[in-house]
């Protein structure tokens, strides 16, 4: 048995019953290391974790959780899978494809360990139904990406005094703590005491912008695992108060100390999440308000001969993989430094696009700004574009 070591917390969970002679032959690995023996793999079998988001985290690690025998999970996502999750939403494969995710993971697990219960919450979580769902389960693990959904999470986790297990992830680097404000070591603390406030809008791009390397979701989300496991049966010293950084580039792991931070304000409430993270600035927003077309309408300019600047506000890599024809590459942050402005017409109408819409509606704030007061912006960026008009097109 190793040492005790000073960071560890009691078990999370009171061990099951017993364990079945299957389920003794099935775990009968993880029942010869002195540290789980059959009270922790009893304890897995009794644990309730809820994953939130079966995605590029969530996947991996509902499929460790599942093959390590905990009892139940909770899947939770309101998303279908699309062909570019698979290259690391390893729950889901080729025939999966349009289905809900929380579907497809529940028959994966399914095939994996058929001991597990898995509940399915195919919707989004959200203000109204964070509480009622978080209380069925003893542990919850964030496997989303997006900031309204990870303050929604602490902030529940934190009204219920239950753990969770964050991470995340963005190209080469990963992030996990572990976040527990009622922790019995007296040592808790909560996702604000790290990031007080969401980045402003635009200013961190996510995966589907800014791309993933697929294997660093099985890193991640086995460290996530990990610290489950460690919770649930009480071994070793949890990341509690600690965020372990991962660079898969350089093959380095940091530690960085967390600490309370005596300014965060009490948690009393769960608010409005997307109005807290501003899904776009309010600038943006006003902008794209007054100024947005659809893309029937761009093609009718195009079909009318008008005479017009289509401007592409993506990186070139994203352009490289498609693009609308005629449209001219100038990146967003270039237009955002003014650095750009030179290059655009004062004596024609200018159209912006992007992937989705959310930063060409921060650019044409910016044209706005310097006077280019007619400037409108494409709804729904270049993917509605290829949705609605050009199928051919690819998509990413
Ligand atoms: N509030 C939420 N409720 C339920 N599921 C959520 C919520 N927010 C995010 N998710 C889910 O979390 C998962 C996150 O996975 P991932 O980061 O790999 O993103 P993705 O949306 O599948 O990929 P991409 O953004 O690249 O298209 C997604 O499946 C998403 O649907």
């Amino acid at each position: 048995m190793s040492g005790t070591p000073a960071g560890q917390l009691p078990p999370l969970v009171e061990p099951a019953a017993e364990l079945t002679k299957e389920e003794v032959a099935r775990y009968s690995r993880h029942l010869i290391i002195p540290d789980v023996g059959m009270e922790g793999q009893k304890r897995l079998k009794n644990a309730k974790v809820l994953v939130i988001g079966a995605g590029g985290l969530g996947s991996p690690a509902l499929l460790y959780l599942a093959a390590a025998g905990v009892g139940t999970l909770g899947v939770i996502d309101f998303d279908v899978v699309d062909e570019s999750n698979l290259q690391r939403q390893v729950i889901h494969g080729q025939s999966d494809v349009g289905k809900p995710k929380a579907v497809s993971a529940k028959e994966s697990i399914a095939e994996i360990n058929p001991f597990v219960d898995v509940v399915l919450h195919n919707e989004q979580l959200t203000t109204e139904n964070a509480l009622d769902i978080f209380r069925g389960y003893d542990l919850i693990l964030d496997g989303t990406d997006n900031f309204a959904t990870r303050y929604l999470v602490n902030d529940a986790a934190v009204l219920l005094g239950k753990p969770y297990v964050w991470g995340s992830i963005f190209r080469f680097e990963g992030q996990v703590s572990v976040f527990w404000e009622d922790a019995p070591n007296g040592k808790g603390l909560n996702y604000r005491d790290l990031y007080p406030e969401a980045p402003p809008p635009g200013m961190v791009p996510s995966c589907a912008e800014g791309g993933v390397l697929g294997v660093l979701c099985a890193s991640i989300g086995s460290i996530m695992v990990n610290e489950a496991i460690k919770l649930i049966t009480g071994i070793g010293e949890p990341l509690l108060g600690r965020l372990i950084s991962y660079d898969a580039l350089e093959m380095r792991y940091r530690e960085v100390k967390i600490r309370k931070d005596p300014e965060t304000p009490k948690i009393t409430e769960l608010i409005d999440y997307e109005a807290f993270c501003g899904v776009v600035s309010q600038d943006a927003a006003n902008a794209a308000a007054a100024h947005t077309i659809t893309p029937a309408e761009l093609k009718a300019k195009f079909d009318a001969g008008e005479d017009f600047v289509l401007i592409d506000v993506r990186e070139p890599h994203e352009y490289e993989i498609v693009n609308i024809k005629g449209a001219k590459l100038i990146p967003k942050d270039r237009i955002l430094s003014g650095e750009a402005l030179a290059e655009l017409p004062q004596d024609k109408p200018i159209v912006l696009h992007c992937k989705s819409g959310a930063r060409s509606a921060e650019a044409l704030a910016a044209l706005h700004r310097a006077g280019f007061a007619d400037a409108t912006h494409l709804g729904g960026g270049v993917l509605a574009w290829a949705r609605q008009i050009d199928p051919s097109l690819p998509t990413y």
